[in-house]
């Protein structure tokens, strides 16, 4: 499990060791695991010694980082050079990089190799104006890349995109959600002795070893009840397909046993493709979780089946996750009824999905809680989970699950190729396996089921996209490819 804070949190940490007149160490630990990371960067391209490596120092401590990063660099036979942003420099940070024999020049000369933003840190307050980045320059970020929100992932104007980003003391939630984490590149933290004073974590990551031991192999004693049986009602007359994803998603993570619910036509595909789900068309029988909305549609008939499965959860205390079709459909009165009896609630929406859900359930939030969905993914999807009491898993290109006690969890496994119609099923198929499954239980268990299967959906991506473009109905196939190990 990877750990992020909020740049507001790692400040509060820094206080203690700054009172106690700390703070030039804290600066030299970091600045000496950037230059670190630095050389290890110039390796991989060519010589250390003699490279020009040129860094963009803002006014403030985020800027006295990077000079000492200078001025440790040049003691390696770098070209170390200094382009100032502002009006000032950090006083130590540049007379270290001056005695070490670094220099400072008003532009990026033509022969830097590598390039160090060591603009704005944690301090950011909005966007600046950056120079032009000369092509094949390799850009290192200094804690952040300046203008990243570290609290939130938001990036303003002129942020220069790193393929690394050295941060110090502890992962920054920006760089771990959004647009920040896009920007930031690869994230190597360097520990500049903040843990004792860190608190809790604002958001953390499931690693491949937690999410695995969601979706585990059977034990040697299981049988198909034990592995978990999932319900799934999902495709309609005009979605026929999303009826097959969600199956095909749901065995390929290797469950007990499938029960498909719907129309004889969907059902008839589902069976084609897997004689082995269990078919009828209602609900009636041994699910012990359910998968509910992909390709449902919006009419009556759609309703009618929604409601079947709502009641069947609440007179089972059964989990239910709920996609698509179903966040249009399901209401206030069904999820306060699924609460009481204690089902555990996943709805899985992408960003717009949730504005909708919303601007239906909850109006008081409504207002402006587009632009907060857009710019803090995070906030979004927290207050709706804990407004409506239920695990929200906001799609994007970082999945965000949110547990009504603000417990979040965010992956970023998987990119754009996942951009795909038909893999939201695929993921719904997921989360309902993780539900169905006998596993950890107990404050949390919920939102890291959710979570556990956003990483399996994104790996499976990554995994499918390694042979080239796919649809959705290749990705059931690379999650076993994920499962199997290989
Ligand atoms: N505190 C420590 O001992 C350590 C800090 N580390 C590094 O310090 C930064 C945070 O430093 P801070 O000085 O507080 O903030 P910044 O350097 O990010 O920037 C403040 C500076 O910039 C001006 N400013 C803010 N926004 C803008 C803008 N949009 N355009 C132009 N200028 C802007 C502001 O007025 C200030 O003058 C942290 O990220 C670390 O890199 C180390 O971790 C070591 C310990």
């Amino acid at each position: 499990m990877l750990n992020a804070y909020t740049g507001t949190a790692v400040r509060a940490a820094e206080k203690p060791l700054l009172d106690a007149a700390q703070g030039e160490a804290l600066m030299r630990r970091a600045a000496w695991g950037l230059a670190a990371w630095v050389v290890r960067e110039l390796r991989s391209r060519g010589p250390v010694a003699g490279s020009t490596v040129v860094a963009l120092v803002g006014t403030g401590n985020n800027g006295g980082d990077a000079l000492w990063a200078l001025a440790f660099l040049r003691r390696r036979g770098v070209d170390a050079v200094a382009v100032p942003t502002g009006e000032r420099m950090h006083e130590a940070g540049l007379d270290a990089l001056r005695r070490a024999g670094g220099r400072v020049t008003d532009r990026i000369p033509d022969n830097a190799v590598l390039l160090v933003d060591g603009v704005l840190g944690t301090g950011a307050r909005g966007g600046w104006e950056p120079p032009r980045v000369p092509k094949g320059v390799a850009v290192v970020a200094c804690d952040l890349p300046s203008g990243v929100g570290a609290d939130t992932g938001e990036v303003a104007r002129g942020v220069i995109l790193a393929d690394l980003t050295v941060t110090f003391g502890a992962l920054k939630t920006g760089l771990v959600v959004g647009a920040g984490a896009h920007a930031a590149g690869r994230v190597e933290p360097v520990d500049i002795g903040l843990s004792p004073y860190l608190g809790e974590p604002d958001v953390s990551s499931l690693e491949r070893d937690d999410a695995l031991a969601v979706f585990a192999p059977p034990a040697w004693d299981d049988h198909k009840y034990r592995r978990g049986v999932l319900g799934v009602c999902a495709g309609s007359e005009q979605y026929p397909g999303a009826a097959v994803l969600v199956c095909s998603s749901a065995l390929a993570s290797g469950l007990g046993m499938v029960q498909y619910a719907g129309p004889q036509r969907t059902a008839g595909l589902v069976l084609t493709a897997h004689p082995e789900v269990v078919a009828g068309t209602g609900v009636e029988g041994k699910a012990q979780a359910w998968a509910a909305g992909p390709g449902l549609g919006s009419d009556d008939e759609a309703r009618s089946r929604l409601t079947e499965v709502v009641e069947a959860c609440v007179d089972g205390g059964l989990p239910l996750v709920l996609d698509a079709s179903a966040l249009g459909l399901v209401t206030l009165d069904q999820l306060s009824r699924l609460r009481g009896a204690g089902c555990e609630v996943v709805l899985t929406p992408h960003q717009g999905e949730l504005v909708k859900l919303v601007d239906r359930l909850v109006p008081h939030l409504a207002d402006g809680f587009a632009d907060l969905a857009k710019a803090d993914p995070v906030a979004a999807a927290r207050r709706t989970a804990e407004v409506l009491a239920v695990v929200v898993l906001l799609k994007g290109s970082t999945t965000v699950c949110a547990a009504p006690d603000g417990r979040t969890l965010v992956q970023n496994e998987g990119g754009a190729e996942l951009a795909t119609a038909g893999t939201g099923d695929c993921l719904a198929g997921l989360v309902g396996s993780a539900l169905a499954r006998s596993g950890p239980n107990g404050p949390g268990a919920t939102v890291e089921k959710a979570a556990a299967a956003a990483w399996l959906h994104g790996t499976a991506g990554t995994r499918a996209a390694s042979d080239g473009p796919f649809g959705a109905s290749t990705v059931p196939d690379a999650i076993r490819r994920v499962l199997a190990g290989h």
